[in-house]
């Protein structure tokens, strides 16, 4: 499907260009999706309107599910099923209904039971699901992962996993272009982590924002897949949408003999990948931001603070708020550090810890367990260590470390030896960091509570978590490093077919997806198409609570205990929790939003840029709402973030002039009402008169000025997403469902429900259908 466009083009521009569905006069584009990953925490709340719709899934054969962050990580021997195994109930419930919803949608799932299983962003490129050139989303900010392929992939919140479920398709617009180009040789004990932790110091956690990044460069060309990963893993971190690196050799090399790839030297193969080796950007492509790092000066990299861009070398020490530029970043940085437990001047290695996690989706492929276990193998862990874990991150890269005796490595050495999961990356299951218990951890985020509340994380690289296992603080694996040139070892490819074997027949098809004979839930996609949904939203006058931080993470706006629920409604209590009550459930004083008259606030205004950063989860506007809070003004925010408030009838406004902005703050503070007249797109003070206009894209304002569901809309363009599927098929017929995924294969008959009283996805009867 090469682009017929004559300017020359970035990788990115080139794979949007490509799954443009329909675009409109403001910019607005109708993005086909080729690949949606599902997991538990994200998806209730998808299914549950789907099913109040009367609405099916478009494409099961596109869509894989697994569960990875609620499930304990112990031993399944005795594993018989879901409702026995998990013990919490809250997470058993999240499991279950995803285990209801595949069932019911017919979906492909890799439960408990299954090899398969694992974080969801390892799975996707394990099976040969993720390809090059291919759009895929998924309810999680770590989908970013995926654009190690030359896949345009990025994190969504739950109403758009709704739409994406129903439509196969998302209503976007085109992100800005930004390079990263690393050349140079990697200095010995230096990773691909720590080229991105490295990065992210570099350009902040606001860096990214609003962008796609290309990482390219001679460093990058050498790196393998696997290393790719955990770059493309961490892009949302630097605050980008998504991160890509043009397909190659290497990545060919990767997806051969994938169960879901093309056959290898299949005419689709070939045709395949002459159309992957097509996806780099020309010659001349303009980027709107570049920026150059040469690998020579990349140290083994490990955090200090409380947030991504928070790093130093390992042979630095804890830096001195009073040296940072801004009154702000000096404010910041003082936080951290009280949070950390760290005092300015102490050296990194001096730093002693509690725990050490090697996993999560960023660090946990069999590659990062290879080179954790080289620094490990024959030793063993420090005495002052309370518990050192490895969780493989997936079943099968459980499997094949068994195989090359990594294990036992890891358990000789006094490690644990766990089943795939997100586990102690952010704590959902039951392995959490006590508080101010401190952890070396291979994950991403090290966020306020991220590990468990009061907890502090060390980011670092699969090597430097082994290192800091064996010496009990944080170490330079270069002191431990076999230095002795032994060429590098050919290691095996992780093995996938001997997972695929136990599905030969359609009959092991059916019972590992367990799907009732005739049960295509409400399938039915001709009553539905209504487009009215939300509440309207014209006009909001009332109380402004006022901060003035940046980088509000969501899990700061809720942090994971509360991500538990399948409902969406009900979470303003849980709003902003760490901030605004003690320990023992008591309210903060000082936090805004306990004291009068900001309990009744309905507009945030937020000083600092980058709101909304980090995870994907859609709880985050939920609980702003619940509180009754509708709009928030803000410099800037995070794409994830402010794309799920407009789902929810919310008003994110952007404000990037600061004296404007304080202004807005002024009134705030001083507990005055302020007006926001979306028709006439101003900011007023109470007495009518003019604070501030903004901005607002012209479609996202008329879907909140008529409450019109999107999904309903989409709906309407049924001719047009068929057409693209259909050329689809033509050009690049290995996108359609394959393998375990054959389209067609679990389609029952679609039963069609009489619709007396058509609903919303949000339940409510529908009102007079509106035109858009
Ligand atoms: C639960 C999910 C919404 C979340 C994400 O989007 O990132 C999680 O994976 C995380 O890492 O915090
Ligand atoms: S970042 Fe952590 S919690 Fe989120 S998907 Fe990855 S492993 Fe799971």
């Amino acid at each position: 499907m090469p682009s017929a466009n004559k300017k020359p083009q970035t990788l990115y521009d080139k794979v949007f260009q490509d799954h443009i569905v329909d675009e409109r006069d403001d910019g607005t584009i109708l993005l086909y999706i080729d690949r949606h990953l599902v997991h538990e925490v994200t998806s209730p709340q998808a299914f549950e309107g789907l099913r109040n719709a009367s609405r099916k899934v478009r494409r099961p054969d596109c869509t894989l599910a697994t569960t990875d962050h609620n499930v304990p990580t112990t031993s399944r021997k005795n594993f018989k099923n879901v409702g026995q195994f998990v013990e919490e109930t809250d997470s058993r419930t999240q499991c279950l209904t995803l285990e209801d919803n595949v069932k019911a949608f017919g979906l492909t799932y890799f439960g408990l039971g299954d090899k398969r299983q694992g974080i969801v962003h390892i799975i996707g490129p394990e099976q040969g699901f993720t390809l090059p050139g291919t759009t895929v989303v998924c309810g999680d900010s770590h989908t970013s992962t995926h654009g190690a392929f030359g896949a345009l992939a990025f994190g969504i919140g739950t109403s758009e996993v709704e739409h994406v479920l129903a439509t196969q398709t998302l209503i976007t617009k085109r992100s800005k272009n930004m390079k990263i180009q690393v050349d140079g040789v990697l200095p010995p004990g230096v990773s691909s982590k720590d080229i991105i932790l490295h990065t992210i110091g570099v350009i902040g956690t606001a860096g990214g924002t609003g962008a796609v990044i290309e990482f390219c460069g001679s460093a990058i060309r050498g790196l393998s897949m696997e290393a790719r990963m955990s770059i493309c893993n961490m892009s949302i971190e630097a605050g980008a949408r998504a991160g890509m690196v043009a397909p190659d050799e290497t990545t060919f090399e990767y997806l051969k003999g994938r169960p879901l790839a093309p056959k290898v030297d299949s005419l689709e193969w070939k045709k395949a990948t002459k159309y992957w080796s097509s996806l780099k950007s020309d010659e001349g492509a303009k980027y709107d931001e570049e920026v150059f790092i040469n690998a020579k000066g990349i140290a083994p990299t490990v955090s200090w603070g409380t947030s991504p861009q928070d790093v130093v070398s390992i042979t630095g020490v804890v830096p001195n708020p009073e040296d940072f530029p801004t009154e702000a970043k000096k404010d910041s940085a003082r936080q951290a550090l009280e949070y950390m437990g760290l005092a300015p001047g102490t050296r990194m290695e001096d730093v002693e810890l509690d725990k050490v996690f090697i996993g999560s989706c960023t660090n946990a492929r069999i590659e990062d367990l290879r080179a954790a276990a080289k620094i490990i193998n024959g030793k063993t862990i420090a005495k002052n260590l309370k518990r050192a874990m490895v969780v493989p991150g997936s079943g099968l890269v459980k499997k094949q470390a068994e195989s090359e005796g990594l294990d036992k490595i890891f358990l000789d050495a006094g490690f644990e030896w766990r089943e795939a999961g997100c586990s102690m990356c952010l704590g959902m299951n039951p392995d959490i960091l006590s508080p101010k218990e401190r952890c070396a951890s291979t994950s991403n985020r090290n966020f306020e509570g991220r590990q468990g509340a009061g907890g502090r994380t060390h980011l670092m690289s699969p090597a430097m978590a082994a290192a800091a296992a064996i010496i009990g603080k944080l170490a330079d694996v270069r002191n431990l490093a076999d230095r002795s040139a032994t060429p590098a070892k050919a290691w095996p490819k992780l093995d996938v077919d001997a997972a695929t074997s136990d599905i030969d027949t359609d009959e092991d098809l059916d019972h590992l997806l367990d799907i009732p004979e005739d049960n295509q839930p409400h399938a039915n996609n001709e009553v539905p198409t209504s487009s009215a949904g939300l509440p309207k939203f014209t006009k909001l006058k009332g109380i402004a609570a006022s901060m003035d931080r940046s980088n509000i993470d969501t899990d700061a706006i809720i942090p994971k205990q509360f991500l538990k629920t399948i409902k969406r409604t009900g979470l303003g209590s849980a709003l902003f929790y760490a901030l605004r009550f003690n320990d023992d459930g008591s309210e903060k004083p000082d936090f805004i939003l306990n004291k009068e008259p900001y309990r009744q606030a309905k507009i945030l205004v937020v000083t600092g840029p980058n709101f909304g950063c980090g995870s994907s989860r859609e709880h985050a506007p939920w609980a702003l709402l619940d509180f009754g809070i509708t709009c928030i003004i803000a410099p800037s925010y995070a794409d994830i973030f402010f794309n799920n408030t407009f789902k929810n009838g919310m008003l994110p406004l952007i404000i990037p002039n600061q004296d404007t902005l304080q202004r807005i703050a002024e009134e705030a503070k001083a507990g005055n009402e302020i007006e926001v007249d979306l028709l006439n797109q101003r900011i007023n003070d109470a007495s009518g008169n003019k604070l501030a206009e903004f901005e607002v894209e012209e479609f996202k304002k008329h879907c909140l000025v008529n409450g019109l569901d999107d999904i309903g809309l989409t709906m309407q363009m049924e001719d047009k997403i068929k057409k693209f599927e259909d050329r689809r098929t033509m050009d690049t017929p290995w996108l359609d469902g394959s393998g375990y995924l054959k389209r067609g294969k679990r389609e029952g008959p679609v039963k069609v429900e009489a619709a007396p009283v058509p609903k919303t996805n949000r339940g409510e009867p529908i009102q007079e259908p509106l035109e858009w």
